[in-house]
């Protein structure tokens, strides 16, 4: 099966050479083809180039493109998309006044979608995440993590993973997922915070391991939450199984989280809204990824990770959505691109590189998606007509994309 677009405006995130990362200044440099045309086989990317350089041949399909750009698709390297029904009560309490960690310490929040997961089937919990998955395809994310970490007893984090592992199974779209067994402390372990420790160390972990149901594992290292010691114990036990770390890290404190994540050779530190100095020299020594998650800090009114000062430090930086019932509800790449130009100080380069390319690394899948390479999956978006790529940050809100190809297939329209 041969698919010949042609008369593409611009064709965005070019890279004839495999490039792992970019960072720091490379970060402001995205290459492009302006009058490109881009030609599928089997539903990987098989060639581009400038339209005057097409040579004659015959295609299955042919799509033109005039007026319109063609990117890859987003990267969304972190999220909880695995959840049963929503938080909007708790939103209604933040309005009027309650703060986040208030209502996690009245037994909302986390232990409240863990209460809620727990009653729910894995049928009905497949077909209510399925359809938050189909979401976010329309809206052009082609490659994304998937979080366990709202079960929280063995059978429901397994669950979770298992409903990953359909997702997997049932749709062209690439899924990692990570075990989030550390996300909260169950009510049952209220005061008994190393049984529950030991119970995701000798239980839940073996069981995982042996259905084979993670990539990737996480612990939310947070004052009231796990913290740097413990963070240490389970990204150890789960390396015997392994398990690469993605870490929750810096959301409300610094408490040396980035420090043990990249000991552990962690692929990225998520969050950072709170970075220090000293945070900041750590990651220069690491190849960790930093990641950022503007969706999040837009709904909780809690600061911006510091991109800038990340960025000019010579870091690369990806951005992610969090998607999630409570501190993120919204799984939309375009606005967390489009926040991180207009809160962030990112430029429309930096924010494009950050959602595709580095978010293809910060879940080990750079091989594959990110960038319009040759020999890589033909997951890739069709704009509608529209000025510039700054554009797209630009018109923030609005839905510029038209068409989503997963795998040389189209995924919407
Ligand atoms: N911070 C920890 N976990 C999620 C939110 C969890 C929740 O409120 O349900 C996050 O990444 O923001
Ligand atoms: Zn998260």
């Amino acid at each position: 099966m041969t698919q010949l677009f042609i008369n593409i405006k611009e064709l965005i995130q070019v890279r004839d050479k495999f490039v792992k990362k970019v960072s720091g200044k490379e970060m402001k440099i995205l290459p492009t083809i302006k009058g490109a045309f881009l030609i599928i086989k089997d539903g990987l990317i098989f060639d581009y180039g400038k339209m005057s350089d097409l040579l004659e041949s015959t295609f299955d399909d042919k799509i033109d493109c005039t007026g319109k750009m063609i990117l890859p698709t987003w990267c969304d390297s972190h999220t909880h998309i695995v959840f049963a029904g929503n938080r909007e009560q708790e939103f209604v309490d933040r309005i009027n006044g309650l703060s986040y960690e208030e209502i996690a310490n009245n037994g909302g929040g986390i232990l409240n979608s863990a209460k809620k997961l727990q009653e729910t089937s894995e049928e009905d919990l497949y077909i209510q995440s399925a359809k938050r998955l189909e979401e976010v395809i329309i809206l052009g994310t082609g490659a994304i993590e998937i979080k366990s970490g709202y079960g929280l007893t063995v059978e429901a984090e397994l669950k979770m993973l298992r409903v990953i592992k359909k997702l997997k199974e049932n749709y062209d779209i690439p899924i990692k997922a990570t075990f989030l067994g550390a996300h909260a402390i169950p009510n049952k372990f209220k005061n008994n915070k190393e049984g529950y420790i030991n119970l995701i160390i000798n239980e839940m972990l073996p069981k995982i391991a042996a259905e084979d149901l993670a990539d990737f594992i996480d612990v939310f290292c947070e004052v009231g939450y796990f913290s740097v010691d413990e963070t240490d114990k389970i990204l150890s036990a789960g390396k015997k199984y392994g398990l690469i770390p993605k870490v929750h890290v810096n959301q409300f404190n610094s408490i040396d989280g980035i420090e043990i994540s990249i000991k552990h050779k962690a692929l990225s530190v998520d969050h950072l809204e709170v970075l220090s100095d000293t945070d900041l020299k750590v990651l220069i020594s690491a190849e960790t990824m930093p990641v950022a998650l503007p969706s999040c800090s837009y709904f909780l009114s809690i600061p911006y990770t510091p991109a800038r000062k990340i960025i000019d430090a010579g870091l690369p930086l990806t951005l992610a959505t969090d998607y999630n019932p409570g501190s993120t509800p919204s799984g939309n790449m375009n606005f967390v691109v489009a926040t991180a130009c207009i809160k962030m100080k990112m430029t429309p380069e930096e924010a494009i590189n950050a959602a595709t390319i580095n978010g293809a690394f910060a879940m080990n899948l750079e091989n594959k998606v990110g960038s319009i390479t040759k020999g890589k999956f033909a997951n890739f978006m069709i704009t509608k007509e529209i000025p510039s790529f700054g554009f797209i940050p630009y018109s923030f809100g609005n839905n510029l994309i038209e068409t989503v190809y997963l795998k040389g297939k189209k995924a919407s329209n």
